[in-house]
């Protein structure tokens, strides 16, 4: 069945591609963005969240601008925030950073804020934020040294991915898992459809 409206998915992440796959839609095209995610001075981890969504489909929307192949489609990307009360723990690239965050969201609660943005075919800007409370078990030495080795927290926010080892750190969760991961499902769905982006006449038949 040929498809009426193309999806751009603005993101390089592995993750985000494989939670839309699991929601029955392949995206018709990956542009990961490569903009300044640096929070500014006191900003929010929910408006950062929703500020780099933002400026992440905005960056896209205007790579295709003069490309009449992309005309009509949508676009969507997120961004995903980890943060202890105000502190936001950044995506960690070095095993110290990993460390001092793995320190502390052991024994707390955290905030998993997800800003999810969509772009229209008539342009118009769709946003949502997704918020999921996370409590982690209080980590002993051997379990960070072990889960630092294992290099599952390496570009992820707050440097640790639920989806792997690092789930079984989680002693509760209140709100949605696939927020956690990286793009919230409930909510993209929801986005895209009261968009008029038929997302179930693309799921496959068994
Ligand atoms: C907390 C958490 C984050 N993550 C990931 C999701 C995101 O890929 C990443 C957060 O960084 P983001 O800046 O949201 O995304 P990204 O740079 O990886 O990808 P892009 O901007 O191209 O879309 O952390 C997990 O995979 N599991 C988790 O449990």
């Amino acid at each position: 069945m040929a498809l009426k409206y193309k999806l751009i998915l603005a993101s390089g992440s592995p993750r985000r591609v494989d939670l839309l796959n699991q929601a029955g839609i392949e995206p018709s095209r990956l542009m990961p963005m490569d903009i300044d995610e640096a929070p500014k001075k006191s900003e929010h981890p929910r408006s950062l969240a929703r500020r780099l969504s933002a400026e992440k489909a905005e960056a896209a929307l205007a790579a295709i601008k003069s490309d009449i192949t992309w005309k009509g489609s949508y676009i969507l990307s997120a961004d995903t925030v980890v943060a202890v009360g105000r502190r936001i723990l950044g995506k960690a690239e070095f095993a110290d950073e990993a460390l001092s965050s793995l320190h502390l969201l052991s024994g707390r609660n955290h905030m998993v804020y997800t800003g999810v943005c969509l772009v229209t075919p008539d342009r118009k800007i769709r946003q949502k934020i997704v918020e999921t409370k996370v409590r982690f078990k209080r980590l002993s030495g051997f379990e960070i040294e072990n889960y630092l080795a294992s290099g599952q927290w390496r570009g992820k926010a707050g440097a640790y991915g639920i989806q792997g080892l690092a789930g079984t750190f989680v002693q509760k969760m209140v709100g949605s898992y696939t927020n956690v991961v990286g793009l919230p499902l409930y909510e993209t769905v929801l986005l895209l459809t009261g968009e008029g982006f038929d997302v179930h006449s693309r799921w496959p038949e068994g």
